[in-house]
């Protein structure tokens, strides 16, 4: 099967909540719930990708922090490797450049949000962190 390696970021605004953004109808997993991010394309360090998705997706020029977590799991069409990255501080104001819904969750109520199966480690990991 063939292997996905996607890139992902925790946004933060000043109090401490995330961005999440919402999968448009005509993907898969549509309607749940993301870290902001996508594919890494040839060539591309995982940092660049990061940053050009982020770009593209929101309209924001982040600096890209360390790793959070990198999770692999058996999706039906495909192998996917997620890494979840912090994102250290970025300019500009998010915004859905594709049309896509976007929320800023506080950690402690990310469960509230339906995301997909492959984020749940990093979903546990954020919200142990102190209020
Ligand atoms: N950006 C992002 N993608 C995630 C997360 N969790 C997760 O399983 N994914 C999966 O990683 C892949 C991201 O690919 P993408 O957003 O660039 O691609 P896509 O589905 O729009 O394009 P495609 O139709 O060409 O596959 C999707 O299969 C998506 O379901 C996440 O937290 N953030």
């Amino acid at each position: 099967m063939r292997l996905v390696h996607v890139v992902a970021g925790v946004i933060r605004d000043a109090r401490g909540r995330i961005l999440l953004a919402r999968r448009t109808e005509g993907r898969d997993l549509a309607g749940l719930w993301e870290f902001p991010g996508g594919k890494i394309e040839p060539g591309e360090t995982a940092e660049h990708a990061l940053a050009r998705e982020l770009r593209e997706e929101l309209g924001i020029e982040a600096n890209v922090g360390g790793l959070l977590i990198d999770v692999q799991m058996p999706y039906p069409d495909k192998q996917l490797r997620l890494d979840v990255y912090e994102i250290r501080s970025y300019a500009g104001t998010p915004s859905g450049m594709e049309g896509q819904a976007l929320a800023w969750a506080p950690p402690h109520k990310l469960a509230d949000y339906p995301m997909p199966p492959a984020d749940a480690p990093a979903v546990a990991l954020l919200m142990r962190e102190p209020a």
